[in-house]
């Protein structure tokens, strides 16, 4: 890979060139004593894709990513990259590279030393120790450190390094173990968008480990969202938003209203809701349900609008609105309807409406999904 990246004709990024190597994770479960951490995940990863693993603390993202790097063996399931198996081989063998959240970097060697030492582990030539430590840290952009000591570095910049060191090995597949979690918010950015470039000018594998969904909305071709090591949903991230596959993933990406109720009708290419706060609204829905069945309708905030208190509407439903909070070009609506707390999103028109009685709507194009209400455990 890293022939790639020290050639000096690719000076400017071009399209998205799947070069990498395909990652597979095929029914992997791991138990800590009597507790299950992973709980049979299958997944791939394309070549020159990043996966994000996203879910809350404790979902098994990082025993999942440690299982991948070697460092923990699976009670069942297999690894493969580009179809040969990796589980018998110790991680040193793996031809993985990892960046994790420290940046593990050794103080007293030079930043060079630093990404030079896996090579030298592997007793490479020296001419090639050299060659590849000046093209790693070309990668990213941290050539003019070679000779500085960690500690004269930023954050950012010690995490760039680390970032070298990883791809200094030229690994088949590199894994990213919440690698932003300790820098500012300016220098996350920055090394956010390295890695992007990276990854999208040498067709790099990757797999990103983050419970920050904004994160992995950014970075990621495609997210797999976790909940109790189980992978409830894989997919591009505008379709795990637009189209959540569980309640828990419509809550945990992005913000979410439940709204319940029963089916009322077949209508169209969906139902007939009467929601619970007192409207009857029609909602688009792939799943099969039967009338009278309890439901769960999830609206984003951008779903729902205002309307005035006095909107005969039959689908707008009577609520209080508690709050209304401008956010640059947006306002973020804090409604109440009964024991049923709604947050809404317009865009901004003029000064925010006072709190008080008013109605909400689903507002025109908004495509909410319906889910059994048994599935909000
Ligand atoms: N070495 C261990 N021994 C026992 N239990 C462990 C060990 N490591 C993790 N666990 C447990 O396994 C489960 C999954 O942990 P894991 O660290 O993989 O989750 P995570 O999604 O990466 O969480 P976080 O975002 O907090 O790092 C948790 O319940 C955790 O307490």
């Amino acid at each position: 890979m890293l022939e790639r990246i020290a050639s000096p004709a690719e000076t400017t990024a071009g399209p998205a060139t799947p070069r990498g190597h395909r990652l597979d994770i095929d029914g992997v479960r791991v138990r800590y004593g009597q507790s299950v951490a992973v709980d049979g995940v299958s997944l791939t990863v394309e070549p020159g894709e990043i996966l994000a693993l996203l879910g809350p603390s404790g979902c098994g993202k990082t025993t999942l990513l440690r299982t991948v790097a070697g460092f923990i063996r699976p009670d069942a399931g297999r690894v493969t990259v580009d179809g040969s198996p990796i589980d018998h081989l110790p991680p040193g063998k793996r031809g993985v590279g990892i960046v994790f959240q420290s940046y593990a970097l050794f103080p007293h060697m030079t930043v060079a030393e630093n990404v030079a030492y896996g090579l030298e582990a592997r007793r490479m030539p020296k001419a090639e120790v050299v060659r590849r430590v000046e093209a790693a840290l070309a990668a990213v952009r941290m050539e003019a450190f070679a000779e500085r000591r960690p500690r004269a570095l930023s954050g950012g910049q010690q995490q760039r390094v680390a970032l070298a060191r990883a791809l200094a090995i030229e690994p088949a597949i590199l894994l990213l173990d919440e690698p932003f979690a300790a820098l500012d918010r300016a220098l996350r950015l920055d090394l956010q968008l390295e890695i992007k470039r990276i990854q999208r000018r040498f067709g790099v594998t990757a797999v990103l480990v983050t419970h920050d969904q904004d994160e992995a909305m950014s970075m990621a071709d495609r997210m797999a969202v976790m909940r109790g090591g189980r992978v409830e949903q894989v997919a591009a991230p505008a379709e795990v938003y637009d189209r959540p596959g569980t309640p828990f993933v419509a809550g945990f990406v992005g913000t979410t209203n439940a709204l319940h109720g029963r089916v009322e009708a077949r209508e169209g290419a969906g139902y007939r809701v009467r929601l619970d706060v007192g409207a009857t609204v029609p909602v688009e829905s792939p799943r099969g349900f039967a009338v009278g069945d309890r439901v769960v309708l999830c609206a984003r905030p951008e779903h729902l609008a205002l309307r005035e208190a006095g909107d005969p509407d039959p689908a707008a439903w009577p609520a209080r609105l508690r709050l209304s909070l401008p956010l640059g070009p947006s306002l973020v609506h804090d409604v109440e309807a009964g024991s049923t707390e709604m947050k809404l999103h317009e865009s901004r028109r003029g000064a925010p409406p006072a709190p008080g009685p008013v109605r909400v709507a689903l507002s025109p194009a908004a495509r909410p999904t319906l889910f059994p209400a048994g599935d909000l455990a």
